[in-house]
């Protein structure tokens, strides 16, 4: 594998106001136009860890918790927490602001998954991460058991194979 860089290295800041045209009837964001923003946060991050063009493998399930009202701030933070071979796993934070209210709240956390692609689409081996901080190095532990989880989801990975994500049900190791 390539040279090796810290997790710090990917953080990218994305800065939105919600705008008539991306909201619904209740004038709230739409589902749809957070997981753009997500997606392409996330892609830059990928991008910034991998120096090469990069692909969305998958998002994690996304809950809508708290609507995001019509003119709020919203930032999305994305960092890389772990590269395998060709993949990375990124991780997203959104906070929603109403400012002239001065009210900040947390509104979602996300993973996705990009692959590191050459000119021909063909994946190609991306940079480990060294993780530093607490939240960093708890990202980097639990990343191999979601990846494992998205792998036998998406029928790449037989169960059996599973072995970090099985150990977190205190399953019997058939391996
Ligand atoms: C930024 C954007 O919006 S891009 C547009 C939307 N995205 C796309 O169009 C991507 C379309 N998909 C593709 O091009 C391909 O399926 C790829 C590049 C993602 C994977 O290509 P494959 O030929 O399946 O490659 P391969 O089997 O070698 O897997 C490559 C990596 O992808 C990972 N991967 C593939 N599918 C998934 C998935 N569903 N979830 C997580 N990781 C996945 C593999 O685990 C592997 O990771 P690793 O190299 O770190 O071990």
């Amino acid at each position: 594998m390539a040279k090796k860089k810290f997790a710090r290295e990917s953080a990218t800041i994305m800065t939105e106001m919600v705008l008539p045209n991306d909201t619904n009837t209740l004038n709230n964001l739409m589902g749809g136009k957070l997981m753009h923003w997500l997606d392409v946060v996330a892609a830059i991050a990928a991008q910034k860890h991998s120096n090469r063009i990069v692909v969305t493998a998958s998002a994690d399930s996304i809950s809508f918790k708290e609507p995001i009202a019509l003119g709020n701030v919203v930032t999305l933070k994305s960092k890389v927490t772990r590269a395998f071979n060709s993949s990375m796993e990124v991780f997203i934070e959104v906070v929603a602001e109403d400012i002239p209210a001065n009210k900040k709240i947390m509104t979602h956390r996300a993973f996705f998954t990009f692959v590191a692609v050459d000119q021909n689409g063909k994946p190609i081996e991306v940079p480990e991460v060294i993780p530093e901080t607490d939240e960093e190095k708890e990202h980097y532990d639990g990343a191999l058991r979601r990846r494992q989880l998205r792998l036998v989801l998406s029928q790449r990975m037989k169960p059996e194979d599973a072995v970090e994500l099985k150990s977190i049900f205190n399953l019997p190791n058939t391996k």
